[in-house]
């Protein structure tokens, strides 16, 4: 093995080095030794800046508190509050207008609108599901999920329920008729369908025929005309396939011989580097490196056993059809695949620099997966993810436009160092910190050449708006929170400045994720919020999800409401900056109080106990009125900070936290005790290094840089992989 030669005597993780050099360099025509040393040229240059950063970020915080405690006990004055914050530099001034010249950006992101999917990098199974996910069947999509109720006679079982299956297929038809109305009767009655020159023609029983209302939505068919196997419909943009198979498990049953509707779903995914993802190592990040190199060459596999089969699981080609003057039609067969970084805090162990100290992830990051990334642009057919040329990056957890300004010259100096084009990264920006929502201008002002979206990381943000003004005030409870004038502001004026900096056409303005991930029927009713607010795409947590949040942006053309709110007043810097604290004439009751600590922390443990014992990242945990909600790094920086919260301002004792958490982890434990390999937390918790890392999680939030988990979840990682 050709080892790397530094110049400055920096360490190369082994493994790492052997991955670089023998999975990655020889599919490029990269100079072996060139890279290593501007590698190392890179980190000597930038890992400082970094660090510098990381203490800015900690000063302004040791600022903001003491401004609160010589504030104690007095009304807020947030005029005075504001004054500070722009004094000590946290809220900058901000500059002239302007927009956004962003170029080569990929139709899903520039001109589409439809639902973005989430998926931990490290789950190979999960994240090909998710490559594929750009189609889903609304069939199994109603069939699966509680949008059609589970209950009386359309429960689900062990076999098919056909009285289940014919209201999945009425609901189908409702949204046809819906979005694709014919001219007269409905696609319920529909008999058959053929196509006609350039029109659908649907045949009812009494010999009488239709056409759609909108005869354009027709674009595609595969098969005969006159009995065609597929038809491909468009409507804002999207594609829904209907397709016909007379002895197939649907079709055979069906009027119309239909089988399936499918919908185009995620549009684009982000394979999660970050906060679904635990990677403490070099073993860790190698594997997260490997798979996104598997899904930038179309290589990866994953096999398993489902439903008592071995099925080996590959990327979906594209999906080919025939269009009304005969001509391929070709429909991308993958989401576009986003790749999240992790933030600026961490160091990893791939490389030491001369004095021994570990390198910024964050930029490691930058490299490996731009490195890789770059793979997709040279190809110019088969699996190709990007047809414009770009590396899309979504750059979590910046603080305020220094930072997004730092991840520019980061993307810049990887573009030189791999000999790509000037803007060749493309910059998601996450507005999830507070410094960065209330400067959410000039940080994209700093990016205005490379943003492709900025979007609402409403749970990180959530978090650091507690740790922010940790010392102003007790918060009230989490459910309450969201209801309180600061995120509707955060909400709206993220909107109102993507518009204003001119991201319609050229990047998306994104909203947040849905974290209930069982419950779809709620989602349909919550989440056509997002494209009525103006957003192009909001996250969802899984393939099915996405399926079922695409139906959205075929109710609302979010490009058109975009046209129309785009001058209205920009929400207010007031609201945004008003903490929500528990109000000093509102007492909690005790059962309150109870409820909640039970809540986060039965959340808090069900989520470390996965991360810390399995290094899972990502996990779907039952609250305590048993639904099943997502929790990632950013949902447990809620939950641990408003621990620490309650204790600092002794709504709760340490006693009381403690008793909780002894019992919280019996029942944790009695959920998993299906899971193969699971090491209880009860009764010896002090041997256990989940439980003692929820403690610390907890009990030492306050002084959490920033709030966040994840030093104490690696840290305690750590020791269970070596005790293992
Ligand atoms: C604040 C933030 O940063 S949010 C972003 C981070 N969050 C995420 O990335 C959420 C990603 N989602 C997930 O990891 C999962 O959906 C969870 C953990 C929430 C639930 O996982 P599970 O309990 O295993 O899901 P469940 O059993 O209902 O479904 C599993 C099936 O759905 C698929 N699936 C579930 N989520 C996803 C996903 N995000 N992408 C692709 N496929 C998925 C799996 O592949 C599996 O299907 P398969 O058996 O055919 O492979
Ligand atoms: O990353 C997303 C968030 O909500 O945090
Ligand atoms: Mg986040």
């Amino acid at each position: 093995m050709n080892m790397p030669q530094p110049k400055n005597n920096s360490e190369i993780h082994p493994g790492f080095c052997r991955f670089i050099n023998e999975e990655v360099l020889p599919l490029h025509a990269i100079d072996q030794t060139r890279f290593w040393r501007d590698l190392e040229q890179l980190m000597i240059d930038l890992a400082p800046i970094n660090r510098q950063l990381l203490a800015t970020r900690d000063a302004l915080q040791q600022q903001i508190d003491q401004w609160h405690l010589a504030h104690k006990g007095q009304a807020m004055d947030i005029k005075a509050y504001d004054a500070f914050l722009r004094e000590i530099g946290y809220i900058v001034t901000e500059g002239e207008d302007f927009s956004i010249t962003t170029t080569n950006v990929d139709a899903e992101i520039a001109s589409l609108a439809g639902p973005q999917l989430v998926v931990p990098v490290k789950n190979a199974r999960f994240a090909l599901n998710a490559a594929n996910a750009r189609w889903g069947s609304l069939y199994d999509a109603f069939y699966g999920t509680d949008v059609i109720p589970k209950t009386g006679e359309l429960a689900t079982g062990k076999g098919y329920n056909s009285i289940r299956g014919d209201q999945v297929i009425s609901k189908a038809k409702a949204f046809l008729d819906d979005v694709f109305p014919l001219e007269t009767g409905s696609h319920n009655d529909v008999t058959s369908y053929v196509v006609y020159y350039h029109h659908l023609l649907a045949f009812f029983d009494d010999g009488s025929q239709s056409g759609l209302k909108q005869p354009c939505q027709l674009v595609a068919v595969n098969g005969q005309r006159s009995e065609p196997e597929a038809i491909l419909l468009k409507n804002n943009g999207l594609h829904v396939e209907i397709q016909f198979d007379r002895n197939g498990k649907n079709g055979a049953k069906d009027k119309a011989n239909i089988n399936d509707i499918v919908i185009e779903s995620a549009l684009s995914t982000i394979i999660d580097c970050e906060d679904s993802v635990a990677a403490v190592d070099a073993e860790d990040k190698i594997e997260v490196y490997r798979n996104w190199l598997g899904l930038m060459q179309g290589t990866l596999e994953a096999s398993f056993e489902k439903d008592g089969q071995r099925q080996t699981r590959r990327m979906n080609p594209d999906r080919i059809f025939t269009d009304l003057d005969n001509q391929e039609y070709r429909v991308h067969g993958r989401s576009l695949l986003l790749v999240r970084n992790v933030g600026h805090l961490m160091e990893c162990d791939l490389m030491q620099d001369a004095l021994g100290n570990f390198v910024p992830e964050g930029i490691m990051d930058a490299v490996v997966t731009i490195l890789i990334g770059a793979l997709d642009l040279q190809r110019t057919e088969g699996m190709r993810n990007s047809r414009t040329g770009s590396i899309y990056v979504v750059k979590p957890k910046m603080h305020g436009p220094e930072e997004v300004a730092f991840s520019c010259e980061l993307f810049r100096r990887v573009e030189e160092m791999l000999g790509l084009p000037e803007n060749t990264v493309k910059i998601g920006i996450m507005d999830e910190e507070r410094r960065t929502t209330v400067n959410l201008k000039e940080c994209i002002r700093q990016a205005k050449s490379r943003v492709f979206f900025i979007n609402t990381g409403f749970l990180d943000r959530t978090g650091d708006e507690i740790h922010t003004s940790m010392q102003a005030g007790a918060f009230l409870p989490k459910d309450q929170i969201k209801n309180q004038p600061w995120i509707q502001a955060y909400e709206n004026r993220n909107v109102d400045i993507g518009l204003r900096c001119g991201l319609p056409g050229k990047a998306q303005i994104g909203k947040g994720m849905w974290a209930m991930p069982d419950d779809m029927a709620a989602m349909m009713t919550a989440k056509i919020a997002h494209p009525k607010a103006g957003a192009n795409t909001a996250w969802v947590p899984s393939p099915t999800a996405a399926t079922l949040h695409a139906l959205h942006y075929h109710q609302v053309n979010v490009f058109e409401v975009q046209d129309r709110i785009k001058t209205r007043e920009q929400a207010s810097l007031t609201d945004l900056l008003t903490i929500p604290t528990i109000p000093s004439n509102l007492t909690l009751s005790n059962q309150v109080i109870d409820r909640e600590i039970e809540n986060n922390v039965q959340g808090l443990l069900g989520y470390v106990v996965r991360w810390v014992e399995a290094g899972v990242g990502c996990s779907k945990v039952p609250d305590i009125n048993n639904i099943g909600l997502m929790e990632d790094r950013a949902t447990l920086r809620i939950s641990s900070q408003h621990l620490a919260n309650w204790l600092l301002h002794g709504v709760c004792s340490k006693e009381q936290i403690d008793t909780v958490m002894q019992r919280m982890a019996h029942v944790v434990d009695e959920q998993n005790t299906a899971t193969e390999g699971y090491r209880p937390m009860a009764p010896n918790t002090q041997n256990s290094f989940a439980f003692k890392a929820a403690q610390d999680l907890i009990f030492k939030g306050v002084i959490q840089a920033n709030g966040y988990t994840e030093p104490l979840l690696h840290a305690y990682r750590l020791r269970v992989k070596e005790a293992n």
